[in-house]
């Protein structure tokens, strides 16, 4: 689709400049919802860009910069979030529907493109970074993870694990990539949500919801059925949640750390006559010492 194209040069354009696109939408509104009929393609795509500002340079997944930056524009608090599953599942559809509110209904193949927005948490504009990944293959013997998609596991702060409702086989796989997830991410447990997609395809359904929700569960993360197609509020649930997790990590809380040093016992204060006692012997060992000599 021509308008599709202009939007995605745009974003690649932008991209290759080290530039992210932000929404400048920070809290959950009433969206305007798909792209209505009526509307030019092309003016759609258009009202979609102007939409969008550039509000930072960011450094590039994997650089040494990204993996140290923690602090978005403005010196807000950074969110770096990847978006990882099977080919086809609606990875960039989520995406795309969490940055404008929009299922747009086709998309390029994955480029691994990174958006940005700004969300609130509890009161504290976050600058958070979206991470769209290539689909990963299923193969006989598990996954196949290329290393461009280790380099954005790595680089995460969290991961969003996307299955369709439609293909078992990419439910299959949210169990084997959490595990690899929290394999890339040592000596800490990488905030994770699992989202299942395509809610709407119920008549070609393959996944039970109750899977998921036991295997997201049993995996230890939040779980949501959403259809990116017919409802934005739910993928946007999904996203808040994870940010939440992630905020509250990047805020190791200091009351507790208060709370436990208060009970440490404090050291006895020093009882004066004992004091009175060890000066005198003191003074006294010091006169024999000058009369001694
Ligand atoms: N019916 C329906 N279709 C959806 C939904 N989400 C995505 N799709 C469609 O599923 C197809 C794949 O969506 P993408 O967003 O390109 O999937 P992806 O996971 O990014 O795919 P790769 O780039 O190959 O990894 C597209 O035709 C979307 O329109 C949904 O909630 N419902």
């Amino acid at each position: 689709m021509p308008w599709l194209l202009a939007l995605s040069a745009v974003m690649a354009n932008k991209h290759k400049k080290g530039f992210s696109l932000a929404l400048f939408t920070l809290s959950p509104h009433p969206g305007p919802g798909p792209v209505p009929r009526a509307e030019a393609p092309a003016e759609a795509a258009m009202r979609l860009i102007q939409n969008m500002c550039t509000i930072a340079e960011y450094p590039a997944p994997g650089s040494v910069a990204a993996a140290d930056c923690c602090l978005g524009a403005a010196g807000r608090r950074l969110v770096k979030i990847a978006v990882v599953g099977a080919s086809g599942v609606g990875k960039t559809a989520l995406v795309v529907r969490f940055l404008t509110k929009r299922f747009i209904g086709d998309y390029e193949r994955n480029a691994g493109n990174l958006y940005t927005r700004q969300v609130q948490i509890e009161g504290e504009t976050l600058a958070i970074q979206v991470q769209d990944t290539p689909g990963i293959q299923v193969h006989e013997n598990g996954l196949s993870c290329t290393e461009q998609l280790n380099r954005c596991i790595r680089w995460a702060d969290a991961v969003v694990i996307v299955f369709s409702i439609t293909d078992y086989k990419s439910y299959e796989l949210t169990g084997p990539l959490h595990q690899h997830v929290q394999q890339l991410h040592p000596g800490t447990r990488l905030p994770v949500v699992v989202v299942a997609n395509k809610a709407d395809l119920l008549h070609i359904r393959q996944v039970d919801p109750q899977l998921g929700l036991q295997l997201a569960s049993m995996l230890g993360c939040s779980f949501y059925e959403v259809s990116v197609s017919e409802n934005d509020n739910d993928v946007y649930s999904a996203f808040h949640v994870l940010c939440k997790e992630v905020s509250h990590k990047q805020q190791p809380s200091g009351t507790p750390e208060k709370r436990r040093t208060s009970l440490i016992p404090r050291p006895k204060s020093p009882n004066m006559q004992d004091l009175k006692r060890r000066f005198k012997q003191a003074l006294s060992a010091k006169v024999r010492t000058v009369t001694s000599v």
